[in-house]
Parts: C-alpha cells; sequence; structure tokens
C-alpha cells in the first residue's frame, strides 16, 4: 500500500467464525482476508452454505468472529453500527405491511430520533433515489415484488451511511425485474458514490454489478479469489455480451469450480 492509497472502509484480517452447534461446530469462515477501498462495489460469490451471508453479518455486527479481526471505517463492527456506518438490505424486503411505504422507510428514522420534516424531506429524497416518487402513501402490498424491494433498498437509504451492504436483494426477482433493478442499483452507486457489499448467486449479476468479485469456496468458507474488474464503471445492459465480460464470468465460473471439492 502506498502513502497515497486511503485505508480501506472494511478490513478482515485472519477472519474465522464457528458456530457451536447441538451436533458439531461448523466453521463458516476460515482466515478470511479482505480490504474493501471508498466507493467499491464488491459481490460475494460461492455455493450455498459458504458463508456470504455470515460474512456480511459480521461486518455488520450480527455475527462474532471466533478469531481474527475485522474493521468498518476504522472502528469495531458495534462502534460501527452505533455510529450508523452502513445500511443493510435483507433477501426479503421485510417491509411491515400495516405500514406505509413512507412509514416503513421512515421507521429507522423515528427510531434515531429524526424530527419530523426531517423524515418526510428523507423519505422523499430516497423514494426519488429508487424511483419509487408517488409511491409512499400505498401499503407494500399495492405493490409488486421488485418495488417491495426497491422501497427496502430506499429504507436501507435514509439515514445516508456510505456503506450498504446487500444480501440477495435480487435473488426472489424474475429475471426482466432483476435486470432493471440491477442497473438501477448501478446509476444509484454512480450517483452516490457509496461503498457496497452484495451478496448473489448469480454469476452474470456479480459480474454486471462489481468492481471487484470475491469468490468463495464451500465450508468452511475461504476466499478463492479476488477478481478486480477491468469493465468501465458505466454499464449498459448489454456489456454482458462483450468478450471481456465474458472473459471475467469465465473465470468467476473456474474459481467456482476450483473451489468445490468433487471427490
Ligand atoms: N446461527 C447459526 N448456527 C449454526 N450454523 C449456522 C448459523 N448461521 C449459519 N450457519 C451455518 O454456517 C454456514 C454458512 O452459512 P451462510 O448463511 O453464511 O451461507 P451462505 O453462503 O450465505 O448460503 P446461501 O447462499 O445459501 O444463503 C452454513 O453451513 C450454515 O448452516
Amino acid at each position: 500500500m502506498t502513502m497515497t492509497d486511503p485505508s480501506p472502509v472494511i478490513s478482515a484480517k485472519g477472519l474465522d467464525l464457528t458456530f457451536q452447534t447441538k451436533d458439531s461446530p461448523v466453521q463458516a469462515l476460515r482466515d478470511v482476508n479482505l480490504d474493501i477501498g471508498a466507493g467499491d462495489f464488491v459481490s460475494f460469490i460461492g455455493p450455498s452454505g459458504c458463508g456470504k451471508t455470515t460474512f456480511l453479518r459480521t461486518i455488520a455486527a450480527l455475527e462474532q468472529p471466533t478469531g481474527g479481526t475485522i474493521t468498518v471505517n476504522g472502528m469495531s463492527p458495534e462502534a460501527a453500527r452505533k455510529a450508523r456506518a452502513y445500511g443493510y438490505v435483507f433477501q426479503a424486503a421485510g417491509l411491515y405491511p400495516w405500514r406505509t411505504i413512507a412509514g416503513n422507510i421512515s421507521l429507522p428514522l423515528e427510531i434515531m430520533g429524526f424530527s419530523k420534516a426531517e423524515r418526510a424531506e428523507r423519505v422523499e429524497k430516497t423514494l426519488a433515489l429508487v424511483d419509487l416518487e408517488g409511491f409512499g402513501g400505498k401499503y407494500p402490498w399495492q405493490l409488486s415484488g421488485g418495488m417491495q424491494q426497491r422501497a427496502s433498498i430506499a429504507r436501507a437509504l435514509a439515514f445516508d451511511a456510505d456503506i450498504l451492504l446487500m444480501d440477495e436483494p435480487f435473488g426472489a426477482l424474475d429475471e426482466i425485474v432483476r435486470d432493471h433493478l440491477n442497473e438501477e442499483l448501478l446509476k444509484l452507486w454512480a450517483r452516490t458514490g457509496k461503498t457496497i457489499g452484495f451478496v448473489t448467486h448469480s454469476i452474470p449479476e456479480a459480474v454486471y454489478l462489481s468492481t471487484h468479485i470475491v469468490v468463495m469456496s464451500p465450508r468452511p468458507g475461504r476466499i478463492t479469489d479476488v477478481i478486480k474488474s477491468p469493465l468501465p464503471r458505466e454499464r449498459p445492459l448489454d456489456i454482458r455480451d462483450t468478450p471481456e465480460f465474458l472473459e471475467i464470468a469465465h473465470r468467476v465460473r473456474e474459481g467456482l469450480r476450483a473451489g468445490h471439492a468433487y471427490d
């Protein structure tokens, strides 16, 4: 690292995490080393159960590592959570059905003690960011699955943290909606300059979105490859048909295959 390199936003060193269960301990993460820089879009890809969600949850102080260290904005994950360093988007939109979309987005702001005027302003701003202007008064069940997921992204953006952690946010959506939301997410990232950690099962999604693709192996989850994308930051959807794109996708697939113990 040179003097001009900014320090990483998220830094994991020798991270281990073993869950104690009734039967036997489950080693979910082993010796994970990773630096994520400001403004990076980092995807985590790997087979089911390889620890992607666990790693994201560890960044968010929702799990405690059993070895190694992890810092977020130079702080412990607990301190970063208290400093509201990140927004978190879960697999399911998880909106409260008895609250309107605006009410759902506003909830974390209410808990944080923002004034009513400030809340209203932020709700409007984030609804615009996810292209849901005019839908604040609707209830979640009045929106499509894709719109609900956008509302849950708005909720994570409402307090304007520099880091956005997203756990397979589009996994349950059909391909056309997913393509659209991928494009929208890239635009949002370009507009806001946020640092994004993104879990996915989809190779094209990982390659399309990311500046860095982290390939993980099955349990215990280890990082087998970190691919720095040579693609430009501005990416139309049809970039997925270019040789450069297909080459990165191939490398991800090879990495996934190499990490797999078939014998
Ligand atoms: N609270 C827990 N107690 C015990 N084992 C757990 C716990 N949480 C996760 N695990 C185990 O840790 C491993 C990693 O789980 P994790 O959810 O991080 O995987 P993942 O890569 O996100 O999987 P998926 O792609 O299916 O969501 C799995 O074997 C899982 O069963």
